[in-house]
Protein backbone atom coordinates (compact mmCIF):
# COMPACT_ATOMS: atom_id res chain seq x y z
CA UNK A 1 0.00 0.00 0.00
CA UNK A 2 1.73 3.58 -1.18
CA UNK A 3 0.74 7.00 -0.63
CA UNK A 4 -0.45 7.59 -3.67
CA UNK A 5 -3.19 4.05 -3.23
CA UNK A 6 -4.26 5.41 -0.22
CA UNK A 7 -5.17 9.09 -2.18
CA UNK A 8 -6.77 7.16 -4.97
CA UNK A 9 -8.61 5.65 -2.14
CA UNK A 10 -10.13 8.94 -0.65
CA UNK A 11 -10.16 11.33 -3.92
CA UNK A 12 -13.78 11.03 -4.44
CA UNK A 13 -14.42 12.67 -1.47
CA UNK A 14 -14.95 16.74 -2.34
CA UNK A 15 -15.01 19.78 -1.80
CA UNK A 16 -18.50 21.34 -1.67
CA UNK A 17 -18.02 24.53 -3.13
CA UNK A 18 -15.79 23.20 -5.88
CA UNK A 19 -16.45 19.92 -6.24
CA UNK A 20 -12.71 18.83 -6.57
CA UNK A 21 -11.53 16.05 -4.84
CA UNK A 22 -10.29 17.21 -1.86
CA UNK A 23 -7.08 15.58 -2.02
CA UNK A 24 -6.37 17.47 -5.16
CA UNK A 25 -7.05 21.16 -3.74
CA UNK A 26 -4.87 20.22 -0.63
CA UNK A 27 -7.70 20.39 1.97
CA UNK A 28 -6.52 16.87 2.84
CA UNK A 29 -2.90 16.79 3.18
CA UNK A 30 -0.01 15.24 5.36
CA UNK A 31 -1.28 11.44 4.43
CA UNK A 32 0.84 8.70 4.99
CA UNK A 33 0.73 5.06 4.87
CA UNK A 34 2.67 2.43 6.80
CA UNK A 35 2.10 -1.09 6.55
CA UNK A 36 -1.63 -1.59 7.55
CA UNK A 37 -2.00 2.38 9.17
CA UNK A 38 -3.21 5.82 7.56
CA UNK A 39 -2.94 9.15 9.04
CA UNK A 40 -4.05 12.62 7.54
CA UNK A 41 -5.35 15.88 7.95
CA UNK A 42 -8.35 17.41 7.20
CA UNK A 43 -8.65 20.95 6.84
CA UNK A 44 -12.03 22.36 7.63
CA UNK A 45 -13.09 25.67 6.72
CA UNK A 46 -15.74 27.32 8.36
CA UNK A 47 -18.89 26.18 5.96
CA UNK A 48 -17.67 22.68 6.56
CA UNK A 49 -16.94 22.21 10.29
CA UNK A 50 -20.47 20.20 10.12
CA UNK A 51 -19.22 17.79 8.09
CA UNK A 52 -16.78 16.70 10.43
CA UNK A 53 -18.82 13.28 11.30
CA UNK A 54 -19.43 12.75 7.75
CA UNK A 55 -16.12 13.48 6.07
CA UNK A 56 -14.53 11.10 8.72
CA UNK A 57 -16.82 8.12 8.39
CA UNK A 58 -16.44 8.73 4.53
CA UNK A 59 -12.64 8.71 4.72
CA UNK A 60 -12.86 5.72 7.24
CA UNK A 61 -15.23 3.26 4.59
CA UNK A 62 -13.01 4.11 1.86
CA UNK A 63 -9.68 2.84 3.79
CA UNK A 64 -10.99 0.01 5.51
CA UNK A 65 -11.91 -0.65 1.68
CA UNK A 66 -8.05 -1.04 1.32
CA UNK A 67 -7.82 -3.33 4.12
CA UNK A 68 -6.31 -0.95 6.63
CA UNK A 69 -8.00 -0.82 9.54
CA UNK A 70 -5.80 1.62 11.90
CA UNK A 71 -6.78 5.22 10.78
CA UNK A 72 -5.81 8.01 11.99
CA UNK A 73 -7.91 11.36 10.93
CA UNK A 74 -6.66 15.00 12.64
CA UNK A 75 -9.12 17.90 11.78
CA UNK A 76 -7.59 21.01 11.79
CA UNK A 77 -10.50 24.40 11.38
CA UNK A 78 -8.96 26.75 9.18
CA UNK A 79 -10.13 30.62 7.71
CA UNK A 80 -11.57 31.07 4.78
CA UNK A 81 -9.22 33.30 3.25
CA UNK A 82 -6.26 30.36 4.43
CA UNK A 83 -8.61 27.81 2.51
CA UNK A 84 -8.43 30.07 -0.69
CA UNK A 85 -4.41 30.11 -0.42
CA UNK A 86 -4.66 26.78 -0.30
CA UNK A 87 -6.53 25.75 -3.05
CA UNK A 88 -4.74 28.87 -4.90
CA UNK A 89 -1.45 27.56 -4.66
CA UNK A 90 -2.43 23.76 -5.40
CA UNK A 91 -4.86 24.27 -8.02
CA UNK A 92 -2.44 26.83 -9.66
CA UNK A 93 -0.42 24.07 -11.88
CA UNK A 94 -3.10 22.63 -13.24
CA UNK A 95 -4.93 25.64 -14.52
CA UNK A 96 -2.03 27.75 -15.04
CA UNK A 97 -1.85 29.16 -18.68
CA UNK A 98 -5.07 27.90 -20.03
CA UNK A 99 -4.87 27.84 -23.52
CA UNK A 100 -7.43 29.52 -25.02
CA UNK A 101 -6.63 32.95 -22.81
CA UNK A 102 -3.13 32.80 -24.17
CA UNK A 103 -4.15 34.45 -27.49
CA UNK A 104 -3.85 37.80 -26.38
CA UNK A 105 -1.02 39.58 -27.85
CA UNK A 106 -0.31 41.38 -24.87
CA UNK A 107 0.75 38.20 -23.58
CA UNK A 108 2.90 36.90 -25.89
CA UNK A 109 6.57 37.16 -25.09
CA UNK A 110 8.51 40.17 -27.18
CA UNK A 111 5.17 42.29 -26.34
CA UNK A 112 7.07 44.24 -24.30
CA UNK A 113 4.44 44.94 -21.93
CA UNK A 114 5.62 44.81 -18.16
CA UNK A 115 2.17 43.81 -16.01
CA UNK A 116 1.92 44.93 -12.46
CA UNK A 117 -0.79 43.93 -10.26
CA UNK A 118 -1.28 46.23 -7.01
CA UNK A 119 -2.45 44.30 -4.17
CA UNK A 120 -3.26 44.33 -0.58
CA UNK A 121 -4.27 41.94 2.67
CA UNK A 122 -6.92 44.20 2.84
CA UNK A 123 -9.39 47.03 2.04
CA UNK A 124 -8.74 50.93 2.55
CA UNK A 125 -4.89 51.19 2.67
CA UNK A 126 -4.19 52.88 -0.69
CA UNK A 127 -4.08 49.82 -3.15
CA UNK A 128 -6.21 51.77 -6.01
CA UNK A 129 -4.45 55.34 -4.45
CA UNK A 130 -1.04 53.86 -5.07
CA UNK A 131 -2.20 52.00 -8.60
CA UNK A 132 -3.82 55.62 -9.86
CA UNK A 133 -0.56 57.65 -8.85
CA UNK A 134 1.67 54.81 -10.01
CA UNK A 135 0.39 54.64 -13.29
CA UNK A 136 0.39 58.70 -13.41
CA UNK A 137 3.96 58.58 -13.18
CA UNK A 138 4.92 56.28 -15.13
CA UNK A 139 3.10 58.25 -17.66
CA UNK A 140 4.40 61.25 -17.09
CA UNK A 141 7.86 60.01 -17.82
CA UNK A 142 7.14 58.93 -21.40
CA UNK A 143 5.17 55.39 -20.95
CA UNK A 144 2.52 54.37 -22.72
CA UNK A 145 0.20 52.99 -19.69
CA UNK A 146 -2.92 51.00 -19.15
CA UNK A 147 -4.85 50.09 -15.80
CA UNK A 148 -7.22 47.52 -15.41
CA UNK A 149 -9.40 48.12 -12.58
CA UNK A 150 -9.95 44.38 -11.37
CA UNK A 151 -11.48 45.68 -7.73
CA UNK A 152 -14.35 43.83 -8.10
CA UNK A 153 -15.46 44.65 -4.72
CA UNK A 154 -14.53 48.55 -4.78
CA UNK A 155 -13.55 49.64 -8.55
CA UNK A 156 -12.72 53.25 -7.66
CA UNK A 157 -10.35 54.24 -10.35
CA UNK A 158 -12.86 55.82 -12.64
CA UNK A 159 -14.24 58.01 -9.92
CA UNK A 160 -10.93 58.97 -8.62
CA UNK A 161 -9.81 60.13 -12.59
CA UNK A 162 -12.70 61.76 -12.76
CA UNK A 163 -13.90 59.23 -15.75
CA UNK A 164 -18.10 59.93 -16.88
CA UNK A 165 -17.84 57.93 -19.54
CA UNK A 166 -17.95 54.36 -20.77
CA UNK A 167 -16.00 52.48 -22.83
CA UNK A 168 -16.77 52.49 -26.82
CA UNK A 169 -17.26 49.46 -29.25
CA UNK A 170 -14.92 49.49 -31.74
CA UNK A 171 -16.02 46.54 -34.08
CA UNK A 172 -15.97 43.28 -32.02
CA UNK A 173 -13.90 44.40 -29.45
CA UNK A 174 -13.73 47.15 -26.57
CA UNK A 175 -11.89 50.98 -26.56
CA UNK A 176 -10.41 51.76 -22.87
CA UNK A 177 -11.20 55.03 -21.85
CA UNK A 178 -8.51 57.28 -22.18
CA UNK A 179 -8.08 58.90 -18.92
CA UNK A 180 -5.07 61.76 -18.23
CA UNK A 181 -3.27 60.11 -20.84
CA UNK A 182 -3.87 56.01 -20.03
CA UNK A 183 -6.08 53.97 -21.15
CA UNK A 184 -8.46 52.65 -17.98
CA UNK A 185 -10.86 49.66 -18.28
CA UNK A 186 -12.57 48.81 -15.17
CA UNK A 187 -15.18 46.51 -13.55
CA UNK A 188 -17.35 49.66 -12.32
CA UNK A 189 -17.90 49.97 -15.94
CA UNK A 190 -19.86 46.98 -16.49
CA UNK A 191 -22.13 47.20 -13.39
CA UNK A 192 -24.93 49.40 -13.25
CA UNK A 193 -25.15 51.65 -10.66
CA UNK A 194 -23.13 50.78 -7.66
CA UNK A 195 -24.87 48.17 -6.41
CA UNK A 196 -22.19 45.79 -4.88
CA UNK A 197 -20.71 43.21 -7.78
CA UNK A 198 -21.82 39.83 -7.56
CA UNK A 199 -19.66 38.27 -9.86
CA UNK A 200 -18.81 34.66 -9.00
CA UNK A 201 -17.48 31.47 -10.59
CA UNK A 202 -17.85 32.01 -14.38
CA UNK A 203 -18.12 35.50 -14.75
CA UNK A 204 -15.18 36.36 -12.52
CA UNK A 205 -13.13 33.39 -14.15
CA UNK A 206 -13.68 35.32 -17.44
CA UNK A 207 -12.90 38.98 -16.53
CA UNK A 208 -9.44 39.12 -16.81
CA UNK A 209 -9.35 36.95 -20.27
CA UNK A 210 -12.27 39.35 -20.94
CA UNK A 211 -9.98 42.49 -20.69
CA UNK A 212 -7.09 40.98 -21.72
CA UNK A 213 -8.60 39.61 -24.97
CA UNK A 214 -11.31 42.10 -25.95
CA UNK A 215 -10.17 45.36 -24.83
CA UNK A 216 -8.22 47.20 -27.82
CA UNK A 217 -5.10 48.56 -26.02
CA UNK A 218 -2.98 49.39 -28.80
CA UNK A 219 0.52 49.62 -28.02
CA UNK A 220 1.25 49.82 -24.03
CA UNK A 221 4.40 49.74 -22.24
CA UNK A 222 2.59 49.06 -18.42
CA UNK A 223 -0.21 47.60 -17.30
CA UNK A 224 -1.20 48.03 -14.28
CA UNK A 225 -3.60 45.86 -12.26
CA UNK A 226 -5.73 47.25 -9.25
CA UNK A 227 -6.70 43.71 -7.42
CA UNK A 228 -9.35 42.84 -5.07
CA UNK A 229 -7.73 42.76 -1.62
CA UNK A 230 -6.86 39.79 -0.14
CA UNK A 231 -5.65 36.80 -2.17
CA UNK A 232 -9.13 35.79 -3.94
CA UNK A 233 -10.58 34.38 -6.77
CA UNK A 234 -9.80 37.37 -9.22
CA UNK A 235 -5.55 37.43 -7.67
CA UNK A 236 -5.44 33.68 -8.24
CA UNK A 237 -6.93 34.50 -11.84
CA UNK A 238 -4.72 36.87 -12.70
CA UNK A 239 -1.28 35.31 -11.34
CA UNK A 240 -2.63 32.16 -13.54
CA UNK A 241 -3.71 34.13 -16.80
CA UNK A 242 -0.81 36.28 -16.73
CA UNK A 243 2.37 34.53 -15.50
CA UNK A 244 4.81 37.29 -15.71
CA UNK A 245 2.68 39.77 -14.21
CA UNK A 246 4.67 41.06 -10.87
CA UNK A 247 3.21 42.43 -7.62
CA UNK A 248 3.33 45.08 -5.79
CA UNK A 249 2.10 44.79 -1.96
CA UNK A 250 0.41 47.46 -0.33
CA UNK A 251 0.68 48.18 3.28
CA UNK A 252 0.28 50.59 5.83
CA UNK A 253 2.34 50.89 9.16
CA UNK A 254 -0.07 49.09 11.35
CA UNK A 255 0.93 45.57 12.58
CA UNK A 256 -2.11 43.84 11.92
CA UNK A 257 -2.24 45.31 8.11
CA UNK A 258 1.38 43.97 7.75
CA UNK A 259 0.16 40.59 8.88
CA UNK A 260 -2.65 40.51 6.42
CA UNK A 261 -0.48 42.13 3.34
CA UNK A 262 2.09 39.10 4.27
CA UNK A 263 -0.76 36.61 2.75
CA UNK A 264 -1.11 38.63 -0.39
CA UNK A 265 2.58 38.25 -0.98
CA UNK A 266 3.50 35.33 -0.05
CA UNK A 267 0.51 33.60 -2.47
CA UNK A 268 2.48 35.53 -5.36
CA UNK A 269 6.30 34.25 -4.19
CA UNK A 270 4.23 30.52 -3.97
CA UNK A 271 3.27 30.95 -7.62
CA UNK A 272 6.12 31.99 -8.81
CA UNK A 273 5.48 35.68 -9.49
CA UNK A 274 8.22 38.71 -8.46
CA UNK A 275 6.99 40.51 -5.67
CA UNK A 276 8.63 43.82 -7.07
CA UNK A 277 8.53 45.57 -3.99
CA UNK A 278 6.21 46.77 -0.85
CA UNK A 279 4.84 49.98 -0.89
CA UNK A 280 3.62 51.41 2.72
CA UNK A 281 0.83 54.05 2.85
CA UNK A 282 0.26 56.65 5.06
CA UNK A 283 3.40 56.25 6.64
CA UNK A 284 3.68 59.75 8.65
CA UNK A 285 2.53 63.15 8.17
CA UNK A 286 4.57 65.88 7.55
CA UNK A 287 4.10 68.91 9.31
CA UNK A 288 4.18 72.49 7.68
CA UNK A 289 7.36 72.77 9.76
CA UNK A 290 8.77 69.56 8.18
CA UNK A 291 8.86 67.57 10.91
CA UNK A 292 7.51 63.99 10.33
CA UNK A 293 4.67 62.24 12.53
CA UNK A 294 4.66 58.38 12.52
CA UNK A 295 1.15 58.72 13.58
CA UNK A 296 0.30 54.67 12.67
CA UNK A 297 3.42 53.43 14.32
CA UNK A 298 7.08 52.70 12.06
CA UNK A 299 8.37 49.80 10.43
CA UNK A 300 5.54 47.38 9.08
CA UNK A 301 6.40 48.10 5.62
CA UNK A 302 10.10 47.43 6.13
CA UNK A 303 9.20 44.15 8.25
CA UNK A 304 6.52 42.93 5.40
CA UNK A 305 9.46 43.69 2.49
CA UNK A 306 11.68 41.67 4.79
CA UNK A 307 9.63 38.59 5.07
CA UNK A 308 9.00 38.52 1.58
CA UNK A 309 12.63 39.14 0.43
CA UNK A 310 11.94 41.69 -1.30
CA UNK A 311 12.32 45.73 -1.22
CA UNK A 312 10.71 48.27 0.29
CA UNK A 313 9.70 50.72 -3.00
CA UNK A 314 8.43 53.36 -1.30
CA UNK A 315 7.14 55.16 1.62
CA UNK A 316 3.81 57.37 1.17
CA UNK A 317 2.86 59.98 3.70
CA UNK A 318 -0.17 61.27 4.87
CA UNK A 319 -1.91 63.87 2.50
CA UNK A 320 -4.10 66.34 4.68
CA UNK A 321 -7.24 67.30 3.71
CA UNK A 322 -6.72 70.76 5.32
CA UNK A 323 -5.20 72.98 2.46
CA UNK A 324 -4.86 76.58 2.70
CA UNK A 325 -7.24 77.48 -0.27
CA UNK A 326 -10.14 75.44 2.17
CA UNK A 327 -10.06 72.85 -0.66
CA UNK A 328 -10.84 69.49 -0.25
CA UNK A 329 -7.27 67.96 -0.85
CA UNK A 330 -7.29 64.36 0.35
CA UNK A 331 -8.05 63.21 -3.18
CA UNK A 332 -6.65 60.73 -4.32
CA UNK A 333 -4.83 62.60 -7.60
CA UNK A 334 -1.65 63.92 -5.74
CA UNK A 335 -0.61 67.29 -7.12
CA UNK A 336 2.54 67.31 -8.54
CA UNK A 337 3.99 69.74 -6.18
CA UNK A 338 3.13 67.38 -3.63
CA UNK A 339 5.68 65.46 -1.39
CA UNK A 340 3.75 61.77 -2.10
CA UNK A 341 4.07 62.34 -5.99
CA UNK A 342 7.77 62.78 -5.86
CA UNK A 343 8.09 59.88 -4.13
CA UNK A 344 5.62 58.05 -6.98
CA UNK A 345 7.78 59.44 -9.13
CA UNK A 346 11.03 58.29 -7.87
CA UNK A 347 9.05 54.70 -7.94
CA UNK A 348 8.48 54.93 -11.24
CA UNK A 349 11.79 55.50 -12.39
CA UNK A 350 12.86 52.63 -10.27
CA UNK A 351 10.61 50.30 -12.01
CA UNK A 352 11.59 51.55 -15.31
CA UNK A 353 15.48 51.10 -14.21
CA UNK A 354 14.73 47.45 -12.77
CA UNK A 355 12.74 46.75 -16.22
CA UNK A 356 15.76 47.74 -18.35
CA UNK A 357 17.71 45.83 -16.35
CA UNK A 358 16.25 42.21 -17.16
N1 LIG B 1 -1.41 58.74 1.53
C1 LIG B 1 -2.67 59.07 1.72
N2 LIG B 1 -3.01 60.22 2.36
C2 LIG B 1 -4.30 60.55 2.57
N3 LIG B 1 -5.34 59.80 2.18
C3 LIG B 1 -5.08 58.64 1.55
C4 LIG B 1 -3.75 58.23 1.28
N4 LIG B 1 -3.81 57.03 0.63
C5 LIG B 1 -5.11 56.73 0.51
N5 LIG B 1 -5.87 57.68 1.07
C6 LIG B 1 -7.34 57.69 1.16
O1 LIG B 1 -7.74 56.50 1.84
C7 LIG B 1 -8.92 55.96 1.25
C8 LIG B 1 -8.66 54.52 0.82
O2 LIG B 1 -7.72 54.54 -0.25
P1 LIG B 1 -7.89 53.58 -1.51
O3 LIG B 1 -9.29 53.62 -2.05
O4 LIG B 1 -6.77 53.88 -2.41
O5 LIG B 1 -7.66 52.20 -0.78
P2 LIG B 1 -7.87 50.73 -1.33
O6 LIG B 1 -6.90 49.90 -0.59
O7 LIG B 1 -7.85 50.71 -2.80
O8 LIG B 1 -9.32 50.44 -0.84
P3 LIG B 1 -10.38 49.41 -1.46
O9 LIG B 1 -9.76 48.08 -1.40
O10 LIG B 1 -11.54 49.60 -0.53
O11 LIG B 1 -10.63 49.89 -2.86
C9 LIG B 1 -9.31 56.91 0.12
O12 LIG B 1 -10.25 57.81 0.60
C10 LIG B 1 -8.00 57.63 -0.19
O13 LIG B 1 -8.24 58.92 -0.70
Amino acid sequence: MTKEDLVAAIAHIKDEEHQLPLTDIGLIRDITTNKDRAAMTVLLPPDSVSREQELREQITRAVQKTGITDIHIRFKTISNEEKNDIIAIKLNKSVRRAPTLMNSPLLSEGSGVTFIAVASGKGGVGKSTVTVNLARALAKQGNRVGIIDADIYGHSIPEMLGIKELPQKQGNRIAPVESHGMKVISTGFFVQGNKPVVWRGPMLGKMIGTFLNEVEWGSVDYIILDLPPGTGDVALDVHNRIPQCAEIVVTTPHKTAHHVAARAGEMALQTNHPVLGVVENMSYFTDPEGRRHYLFGRGGGQKLAEELNTELLAEIPIQSADTPDGADAASTLFDENSEQWHIFMDMASKIMNSKNAN
